[in-house]
């Protein structure tokens, strides 16, 4: 299809003049609504006004501009129906072979600080996706841009062809059906948020491709990431990345982990992922002292791991760091020392992320596809404070082990389950993970310990349905356990560790993490 009239109204003017003048250069006639109007006129593009084709003006602060038959008619005729073409005969409509739209920045809009519902409201763009639905049902004969990225290979095509080939003007199309519904899906939101709703009817989540992978989570599969539009700070897809190669389909999930971890403490804390699970977590008074807690708790797993930490990277820990392989670091920042330190090593890679004042992890929907189907639920922000515990043993905890306790609370809230979390002087010592029996998950966590495992706590996911696992902490020499409680057997479990001087806590909180 030749194209000899386009019609342009966009609200991001990026590269809308030189775009526009090579269509005018190919003797293409340019109509446009008010404010591109004035920007084509003003760089000396001939271009027709809206009025002038609708002979209408642009009425109510432009709600009503393009939403005309003479607009919505020369987008849909097809061009070789006699009807269509005799209705355009008899109403004055002229067929438009090119749209070119972007809709008002509802995103950016929603997105100010103290932005009010009206404004919010008056950002909702009617005119502009009734066009590009229009041009892209009929694609068939129009060609639609929504994105300026797009300019680029369309004037290349009308430069070669004076057309666009139909393959093109196909996927042009599917990319504007998916960008008004990635639009209204915002709109959606916006009104659920609002409201108060987590749980609508429909669940339109709409997610941007931030890259393609190499492959997903094994080679045969293959895979890409998407990015939340208003995907907030300090998350994953927020994280800025400084130095190293591409991250893969696991370092991303794995990286996710750690920084969910990290997120859950307010002292300078380093947590060491595997397989998405934390092999190795400290806290201490610099980041440098808990890098060492989060090294020693595990020197054997952390090789290859992804490390986060809760505070800037500095010389010191980045020279701890050097030391050993691992595939990404992910730190609120690095210092300029720290980052020309770790970017000599190629296969390292390095994430900043930005606040660390947070103490929590991410708000929001987890997302969890089954077959046919989507498991939506809140994320985890569960925590627990010691006035939330109750002691239900004879012995309460001293102050050291609950300290420890709450450390190891925070762990095990991140580890598969069945999770055991053993740790002491604010490092983990053994972590037990996924395993499908709970005592089974405590005997790889104390073994883990050794005999390190005396004197230390230990940390439960779930409620013992037993009594073995306390037992089996008796046996290592553990000195005091939190769990969340609740099972018909709870008094076994108590009255085990009353036999062995354990102070045993109950959170009244589970942590299933699956
Ligand atoms: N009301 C309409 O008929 C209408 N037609 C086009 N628009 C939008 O108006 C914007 C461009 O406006 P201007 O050219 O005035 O800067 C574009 O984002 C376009 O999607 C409209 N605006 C809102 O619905």
């Amino acid at each position: 299809m030749s194209i000899r009239r386009a019609l342009i109204s966009v609200s991001d003017k990026t590269g809308i003049v030189s775009f526009a003048k090579q269509l005018a250069e190919l003797g293409i006639e340019i109509i446009s609504t008010g404010g591109t109007h004035r920007v084509l006129e003003e760089a000396g593009v001939p271009v027709t006004g809206i009025s002038e084709v609708t002979h209408f003006p642009e009425i109510m602060d432009g709600r009503v501009k393009t939403l005309h038959p003479k607009i919505h008619g020369g987008l849909l005729a097809i061009r070789d129906l006699p009807s269509h073409t005799s209705a355009m005969e008899e109403n004055g409509i002229e067929a438009i072979d090119l749209v070119v739209v972007n809709l008002y920045p509802f995103q950016q809009t929603i997105q100010k600080p103290g932005v009010t519902v009206e404004e919010a409201i008056e950002n909702i763009d009617i005119g502009g996706p009734s066009m590009v639905r229009s041009a892209a049902k009929n694609h068939q004969y129009v060609t639609v841009v929504v994105d300026p990225a797009d300019y680029e290979e369309v004037i290349a095509q009308l430069q070669k062809d004076g057309s666009t080939s139909l393959e093109t003007r196909r996927q042009l199309a599917a990319k504007a059906f998916g960008h008004t519904a990635a639009y209204d899906a915002l709109i959606a939101n916006y009104f659920n948020e609002l409201l108060g709703i987590t749980f609508p009817e429909q669940l339109t989540v709409t997610y941007n491709k931030q890259q393609a992978l190499r492959y997903g989570e094994n080679p045969h599969q293959q895979a890409a990431f998407y990015r939340e539009p208003r995907a907030a700070a300090g998350t994953i897809a927020s994280a800025k990345q400084l130095h190293g190669k591409e991250l893969s389909y696991n370092n991303i999930n794995d990286a996710n982990a750690a920084l969910e971890l990290v997120r859950e403490f307010s002292e300078p804390a380093v947590v060491a992922v595997k397989h998405m699970n934390p092999c190795g977590v400290g806290i201490g008074e610099t980041i440098s002292a808990a890098y060492q807690k989060a090294y020693e708790a595990d020197p054997v797993s952390i090789f290859g791991g992804i490390v986060a930490a809760n505070r800037p990277i500095d010389k010191e820990t980045a020279e701890q760091m050097k030391g050993i392989f691992l595939e990404i670091i992910l730190a609120p920042s690095f210092t300029p020392e720290a980052l020309e330190l770790l970017s000599t090593k190629k296969n390292l890679r390095l994430l900043e992320w930005g606040d660390s004042s947070l103490t929590e992890p991410a708000a929001g929907l987890k997302v969890q596809t089954v077959g046919g189907g989507a498991l939506v639920q809140e994320a985890d922000l569960g925590q627990v404070t010691q006035k939330q515990c109750e002691t239900v043993t004879e012995r309460a905890p001293s102050e050291e082990e609950w300290k420890q306790l709450l450390f190891a609370w925070k762990v095990v809230k991140h580890v598969k389950s069945n999770a055991i979390v053993v740790a002491k002087d604010s490092r983990t010592l053994g972590v037990g993970a996924g395993q499908m029996n709970r005592v089974g998950s405590a005997v790889i966590a104390l073994n883990q310990a050794g005999d390190e495992a005396k004197g230390a706590v230990l940390a439960s996911d779930a409620f013992f349905p037993m009594k073995d696992t306390v037992e089996q902490a008796a046996k290592a020499g553990i000195t005091a356990i939190i769990q969340p409680g609740g099972s018909i057997r709870d008094q076994e479990s108590i009255d085990e560790a009353n036999k062995h001087g354990i102070a045993m806590v109950f959170t009244g909180m589970r942590h299933f993490k699956h």
